[in-house]
């Protein structure tokens, strides 16, 4: 379970609070408007930002000691993090190994994660030669290779159009659910939400609220979200 127990934040003149959890292998959205605290949540679970009170949990055991790189969290962003000077296997591979000296049973690893996202063949490419989606499935390949339990995604594939987003995110789904990892995901599109996330936690009035069901929270909004959604 991942918890987030009494936790506030102050950035500023903006504040963030929450007291809620998450379960184990959960796929949970995060929706709230423009500036409502969305990459600031996922911050606090990455450890990109420090909590002025209270705790991030991770199966019992407080994360705040852990430095970004040491905690069981793997990030992807809208830019997919990929380095243009390595190829699509390189880029993967640091999934494994960041300083890529990696086993034959490694390379082996990297060769079945690119056939598992459907880029056979493009081991040796640079991702400025790859099309949007081909991108984010290099992503998502060292995604599944890393198999960190919690995954967070900030509008990762907001720049896709919908049936490749769509795509992504069914691709997304399962390798979650291989890997058996914890998704927190935000998003502006509530059929994101509905695709992918059962769960939806909304962010409104400084206060992330504990995740309800994503399906009767859109149908009935309330009128916070309402207003936001435009519905
Ligand atoms: N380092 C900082 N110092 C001061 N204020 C900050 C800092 N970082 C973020 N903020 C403020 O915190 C608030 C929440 O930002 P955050 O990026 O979490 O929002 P968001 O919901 O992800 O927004 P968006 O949907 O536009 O990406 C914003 O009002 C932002 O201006």
């Amino acid at each position: 379970m991942l918890e987030f127990r009494d936790l506030s934040v102050t950035l500023g003149d903006f504040s963030l609070s929450a007291d809620l959890s998450v379960d184990q292998g959960a796929r949970v959205a995060v929706i709230g408007a423009s500036g409502s605290g969305k990459s600031t949540l996922l911050s606090l679970v990455s450890g990109f930002l420090p909590p002025d009170r209270g705790q991030v949990l991770w199966e019992g055991r407080d994360l705040r000691p852990l430095a970004p790189g040491q905690r069981p969290v793997s990030v992807l962003f809208q830019d997919q993090n990929l380095f243009p000077h390595l190829t699509v296997a390189q880029n993967i591979g640091l999934g494994l190994r960041p300083d890529l000296r990696l086993s034959g049973d490694q390379h082996r690893q990297v060769a079945q994660a690119l056939e598992r996202v459907g880029l056979t063949g493009m081991a040796d490419r640079k991702p400025a030669r790859l099309s949007g989606g081909q991108q984010s499935r290099v992503a998502l390949a060292r995604v599944l290779l890393r198999a960190r339990p919690i995954l967070l995604l900030d509008e990762a594939f907001s720049a896709l159009g919908p049936a490749l987003k769509d795509e992504m995110l069914d691709l997304l789904a399962q390798i979650a659910g291989q890997t058996g990892a914890t998704v927190l995901m935000v998003t502006h599109d509530p059929d994101d939400a509905r695709r992918f996330a059962p769960q939806t936690i909304v962010i409104e009035n400084g206060r992330a609220n504990p995740p309800v069901a994503t399906g009767p929270l859109l149908d009935n909004p309330p009128p916070g979200l309402r207003r936001y959604l435009g519905a």
